[in-house]
C-alpha cells in the first residue's frame, strides 16, 4: 500500500468528501479521505510531507479537536479548516488556534485548489529544508536518529553514511522493529538526490495494487522505500523487475525480514534478486546491542512523556533486571510500546512477552490495534468499567476514550 498522499481530507459528509476529492484530484493533487478525525490522526506521521483539510463541524471530534491533536503530533503540518459560510468568528478562532488557513463551505473551486496547492508547496519546502539541515549536520546528527552506542549500531551508521552518497539500490535486512525504515530514511536524508521520500508497504499488496502504487509515484520522489519486499508474490515481483529497469526512476531501497537475510534468493525471483541485492545493510536485533536498550529507552520515554504530557517515570532496579533478561522479539518497536506503558503508569509486562517468538509477531497495524485494545480494557477493568475514571487514568479526554473504544471494537458497557 502506498503510504503518502498530499492531502488528508477529514469530513463526515460523504457527498462533500467525494466532491472535494474529485475536484482536488482533478487539479493533480493526491487526496486520502477520512470520515472522522480519529482515523486520520492514527495515520498521521510527523514526517509526512502533506496538508490536512478538515471540516470544523463534525459529529465526534470537531475540527478544533483535530487541529489540536494534529499539532501535538506535528505542529508544522499545515492545517486548513473548512468553516461555515459567513462564520467569521469561527474562521478567526481557527487561525488563532494555529490553522494555516480557512475555507468557507461550500468552497469556491478555484479558492480551494489555490489554497491547498499553496499549503502543499509550503509544506514541501519545509520538509526539504529540514532534510537539507539534517544532511549538513555531522555524524552526531545521525546518532540522534539511529540511536545507540554499541559497535553494531556504530557500524550501521558508518555504512549508512557511505551508502547514502552512492545512488545504488540498498537492501535492508532485519527482524521486525529493528529500525529498517529509520535507516532507509537516513539513506535518503544523507543522500545527494533532491526530492521526497516515499514508502510503499509490500506485505499486503496485490499485484494490481502494487502496479498502481508504482504508477502513482510522484515525479518529485527521490527515494522509494519498498517495505517487506520479500512478501510480494511472484507476479508483483515481476512488476517490480520491470519497474527497476525503467530509466529515470527514484533511488530504490528495499527491506526484507531477518529470515530472508539467510537466503534472499529463496524469497525473491532470480531477476529481482540480482536487481535488488546490490548493497546490503543488516540491522542488528536489540538483544545483540548490549546497553543500547537503555539509550533507546531514554529516547522513547522522553518522547512518550512529551506526547502524553506526563512526567518522566523512574526506572527501578527490578525493571532494569527485566529489561536485561528480556529477548526483545519486537525490537525497538516493542521497547517503544513498553516506554509508553511506563509513562502511562501501566505494568510493563515483559515476562509474558519474552516467550513470544519473533516470527509470531503480527503486522504493525494489527499489533497496535491489539495493544490499544488491551490497554483500554485493562484501564476499564481497573476502574470497574467507569469510563470517566478510565479516561483520567490514561490522561486522555473522555471523548477520545469513547472514540478509541469504538475504533478497536470494544463494546460500550454503559457506565460513565
Ligand atoms: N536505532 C534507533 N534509534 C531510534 N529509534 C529507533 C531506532 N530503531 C528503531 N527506532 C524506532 O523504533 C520504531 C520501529 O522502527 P522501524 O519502523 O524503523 O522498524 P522496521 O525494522 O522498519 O520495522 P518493520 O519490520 O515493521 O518494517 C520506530 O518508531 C523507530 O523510530
Amino acid at each position: 500500500m502506498k503510504q503518502s498522499s498530499q492531502v488528508y481530507l477529514v469530513d463526515d459528509d460523504t457527498d462533500f468528501r467525494e466532491a472535494t476529492c474529485e475536484l482536488l484530484e482533478g487539479a493533480g493533487l493526491t487526496v486520502e479521505p477520512f470520515c472522522n478525525g480519529a482515523e486520520m490522526l492514527q495515520k498521521l506521521d510527523p514526517e509526512w510531507p502533506g496538508v490536512v483539510l478538515c471540516d470544523v463541524r463534525m459529529a465526534d471530534l470537531d475540527g478544533f479537536g483535530v487541529l489540536k491533536a494534529t499539532q501535538d503530533i506535528a505542529s508544522d503540518i499545515p492545517f486548513v479548516m473548512i468553516t461555515g459560510h459567513g462564520d467569521v468568528r469561527m474562521a478567526i478562532s481557527s487561525i488563532k488556534a494555529g490553522a494555516y488557513d480557512f475555507i468557507e463551505k461550500p468552497p469556491q473551486p478555484d479558492v480551494l485548489i489555490s489554497t491547498i496547492s499553496r499549503a502543499v508547496g509550503a509544506r514541501k519546502l519545509l520538509v526539504e529544508n529540514k532534510r537539507l539541515r539534517r544532511r549538513t549536520q555531522n555524524k552526531s546528527g545521525l546518532s540522534a536518529t539511529l540511536v545507540g552506542q554499541s559497535q553494531a549500531i556504530r557500524e550501521i551508521r558508518a555504512q549508512v553514511l557511505r551508502l547514502a552518497a552512492l545512488p545504488m539500490t540498498v537492501c535492508i535486512f532485519g527482524e521486525p522493529g529493528t529500525g529498517k525504515s529509520v535507516a532507509a530514511r537516513a539513506l535518503h536524508d544523507y543522500g545527494e538526490g533532491k526530492g521526497e521520500f516515499e514508502m510503499i508497504g509490500c506485505a499486503a499488496a496485490s499485484p494490481e495494487e502494487f502496479r498502481s502504487d508504482l504508477a502513482a509515484i510522484a515525479p518529485e520522489t527521490a527515494t522509494l522505500y519498498l517495505r517487506a519486499v520479500d512478501r510480494l508474490d511472484p507476479k508483483a515481483q515481476a512488476i517490480l523487475v520491470e519497474y527497476l529497469k525503467t530509466p529515470g526512476i527514484p533511488r530504490v531501497i528495499v527491506s526484507m525480514s531477518a529470515e530472508a537475510a539467510k537466503a534472499p534468493e529463496k524469497n525473491l525471483t532470480d531477476d529481482l534478486y540480482f536487481l535488488a541485492n546490490v548493497a546490503r545493510l543488516d540491522m542488528p536485533a536489540i538483544r545483540e546491542r548490549g546497553r543500547d536498550v537503555f539509550f533507546l529507552l531514554e529516547v522513547f520515554l522522553r518522547s512518550a512523556s512529551q506526547r502524553f504530557s506526563q512526567r518522566l517515570p523512574s526506572v527501578t532496579k527490578d525493571m532494569i533486571r527485566q529489561f536485561e533478561r528480556h529477548d526483545w522479539p519486537g525490537n525497538a518497536r516493542e521497547l517503544q510500546n513498553v516506554a509508553e506503558r511506563m509513562v502511562m503508569g501501566l505494568p510493563i509486562g515483559l515476562a509474558a512477552r519474552a516467550r513470544q517468538r519473533s516470527d509470531a509477531l503480527l503486522p504493525y497495524e494489527e499489533a497496535m490495534r491489539q495493544f490499544e485494545r488491551t490497554l483500554l480494557s485493562q484501564s476499564l477493568r481497573e476502574t470497574g468499567g467507569r469510563k470517566g475514571e478510565a479516561a483520567e487514568l490514561l490522561s486522555i479526554p473522555r471523548k477520545r476514550l469513547y472514540l478509541r473504544m469504538k475504533a478497536v471494537g470494544l463494546s460500550d458497557t454503559g457506565q460513565d
